[in-house]
């Protein structure tokens, strides 16, 4: 597992956690270990700030307490959103958004077959129409995933009326889930932006959008967050997925962006495969980040 989790502080707390009492190079240690996996100034202060306080208040001497204390305030802080996926609605209708190149077709291939796997039965909507190989990138992953898709009728179609077909499709066949994928765009292009708020509208006479999920790569850290901000104000985004996290030493960037963002982690990619795409689980991820 170890090689699979490049994002843990493990190796960086190591020399720190190996001494036997807490000094001050303790806290040099972690404050580098901190801003390296890009938790941020702020936080990686804030953080050593209360860790701080907490050994003086308890006496704490012993490094392994420091750990114990650290993977606590993580967890807490991580835990401050809810990372549950909201998908009551018949159909559920997902959107998913975000730059070019983040991981959003594969995501949501991987998508469809997490909601496989529980028994449900997916459509996805093929709603990046500039590009054909976009739509044929997309029908290689329903296929793998074993969920139907639908297409445009023709290059260039307005995405909206793509997602709007989409879930007529669904609620015509019974299909609980439906999930849209968006063209990447730049932020800066202020018409593309105004077109997710149309596909939104569009789907919403149909019925309501349940989930609104902006992807970011983690290899890009909270620069990549700059860039999306533009989605977090005019998407209506409902929750946060995070990509990549099996080729990045940021592990801190989770917590970061829940904070920068206000927006809840709902699931986190780590992996180019199928199956590596998985719901977010505070506890469990502090615990790997901190060992
Ligand atoms: N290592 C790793 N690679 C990933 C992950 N998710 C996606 N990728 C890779 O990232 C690249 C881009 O993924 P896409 O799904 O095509 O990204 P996209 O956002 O749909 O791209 P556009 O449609 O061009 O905007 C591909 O090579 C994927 O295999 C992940 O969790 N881990």
């Amino acid at each position: 597992m170890a090689e699979r989790t490049p994002w843990s502080l493990g190796n960086a707390l190591r020399g720190m956690f190996g001494r036997r009492t807490i000094d001050e190079t303790t806290w040099e240690d972690l404050e580098e270990a901190l801003i390296t996996a890009d938790f941020g100034p702020d936080i990686t202060e804030e953080i050593i700030e209360e860790l701080q306080a907490g050994v003086e208040r308890y006496q704490v001497t012993d490094p392994r307490d420091l750990k114990r204390m650290l993977r606590e305030t993580i967890e807490e802080r991580l835990a401050k959103f809810d990372p549950t996926l909201k998908l009551s609605a018949r159909p559920a209708v997902t959107l998913v958004v975000g730059v070019n190149g983040v991981g959003k077709t594969t995501t949501i291939g991987k998508f469809a077959k997490f909601l496989r796997n529980h028994g449900m039965t997916v459509v996805v909507g093929a709603a990046d129409t500039f590009r054909a190989a976009a739509v044929e990138q997309l029908a290689t992953w329903a296929g793998r995933a074993g969920a139907l898709i639908v297409r445009p009728q023709h290059e260039g179609q307005d995405p909206a009326s793509v997602a709007y077909q989409t879930v007529e499709v669904a609620q015509r066949d019974n299909i609980p889930m439906v999930i849209i994928d968006t063209a990447g765009r730049l932020q800066t292009k202020g018409g593309l932006m105004d077109e997710l708020g149309k596909i939104r509208r569009v789907v919403e006479k149909l019925g309501e959008v349940s989930e609104v999920l902006l992807v970011l790569d983690a290899t890009t850290g909270q620069n990549g967050v700059s860039q999306a901000e533009a989605f977090i104000k005019y998407a209506g985004v409902t929750g946060l997925v995070v990509t990549k996290l099996d080729g990045s030493a940021k592990g801190g960037f989770v917590l970061a962006v829940q904070e920068r963002t206000g927006l809840p982690i709902k699931l986190i990619g780590q992996g180019e495969g199928i199956d590596d795409l998985t719901g977010f689980t505070p506890h469990v991820y502090a615990e790997k980040l901190v060992g």
